[in-house]
């Protein structure tokens, strides 16, 4: 299970720009995803992601080094491995006058792979396109355009899919299902490598995380690692009061005692509002959790204050990818 399916070796890329001089989007990069691995790339607008990908695709070529997909140079083999690969750009690229079904049809030959209806059919369905096929691709929506990048990405069955933003434009439900789909494919031994801007999905799907950050890896982790990054979990429960600042001046010195974190939930004026406190726990220790419920309790007690609700709060990857963008962790 430990083979390589894409390595990346010294792999930059600098762009020529069109009035002269030239911008280094990608500094020479090292990186080995493993076969049947879910790996997400991470990053803001700019960062490099897609260019990464366009050297693994083959559509750019790397200034420097070279990307090896299942033993194979894109460099010297960019047809035999671009076979191997799905690729769903980011950009919706769907303006033909064909049908899907016709286009897929088309798009397999042009993969070199004889077209296969049953296996067509089953992407269609499995993407909720069947109701859509005797649409030309062009009248498709933006969502719909997207499902169908991700069914001519499949028509040749690649060993590796890629993913550059699959889910951009499409709604929840539809996204909920189209990830259900993907996930079945990984489940059967499928690579995936994927970029996208809803940190909650490479939660979900990504086994390993690289954050991308002015065109390199800046943290490459398990993706439990990287969430062990955010922080601790925390019990918290929220209380109004009538004067905050008095408030936390009386109460701040016991409350810290306890290593109970004070901070205020809405904008809070100096007459009223919402406090948020807060104590940490140790996730998956019943006793630990037990005891800092007790805690809040007997503060509440003490100190006479109405808890409006109470609840806990994981850290997720969206706290950590902010941390880390912002310079609060260094990894
Ligand atoms: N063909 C090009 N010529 C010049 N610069 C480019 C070219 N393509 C991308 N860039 C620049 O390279 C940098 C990285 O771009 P890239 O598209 O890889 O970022 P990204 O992380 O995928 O961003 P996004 O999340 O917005 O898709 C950006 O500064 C971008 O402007």
């Amino acid at each position: 299970m430990n083979a390589i399916a894409i390595e990346f070796k010294n792999a930059s890329k600098i762009y020529k720009l069109p009035k002269g001089g030239q911008f280094e989007a990608l500094k020479p990069l090292n990186l080995s995803i493993k076969k049947g691995e879910c790996f997400g790339l991470l990053g803001h607008n700019g960062a490099g992601k897609t260019t990464i990908l366009s050297l693994l695709a083959g559509i750019n070529k790397p200034t420097t080094g070279d990307v090896i997909v299942e033993g194979l140079s894109v460099n010297e083999n960019t047809s035999q491995t671009k076979r191997l690969l799905g690729v769903v750009q980011q950009e919706l690229i769907a303006d033909t006058f064909f049908n899907l079904p016709t286009m897929l049809h088309i798009q397999s030959k042009l993969s070199g792979f004889k077209p296969d209806k049953e296996w067509i059919d089953f992407l269609l369905e499995k993407l909720m396109l069947t109701e859509h096929i005797k649409k030309t691709t062009r009248e498709l929506s933006g969502g719909m355009k997207r499902r169908m990048m991700i069914a001519r990405a499949l028509v040749h069955k690649p060993k590796i899919l890629v993913l550059d933003e699959p889910t951009a434009g499409v709604d929840i439900q539809l996204r909920k299902s189209m990830w259900e789909f993907i996930e079945g494919l990984h489940k059967q031994g499928m690579t995936i490598i994927l970029t996208t801007h809803y940190l909650q999905e490479a939660e979900e799907f990504c086994s390993r995380i690289a954050i991308v950050k002015s065109g390199e890896i800046v943290t490459l982790k398990e993706n439990k690692e990287l969430l062990a990054l955010g922080g601790k979990h925390k019990i918290s429960c929220l209380i109004e009061v009538s004067n905050v600042y008095q408030w936390m001046q009386d109460h701040s010195s016991y409350l810290n005692g306890l290593s109970i974190l004070i901070e205020p939930v809405k904008q809070v004026s100096h007459s009223t509002g919402n406090l948020k406190l807060s104590l940490p726990y140790v996730h998956g220790s019943m006793n630990s959790f037990l005891d800092s419920v007790n805690v809040m309790n007997s503060v509440a007690q003490k100190i006479g204050m109405r808890i409006s609700d109470i609840f806990t709060e994981s850290p997720g990857l969206e706290d950590v990818f902010i941390k880390i963008n912002s310079g609060d962790i260094s990894t």
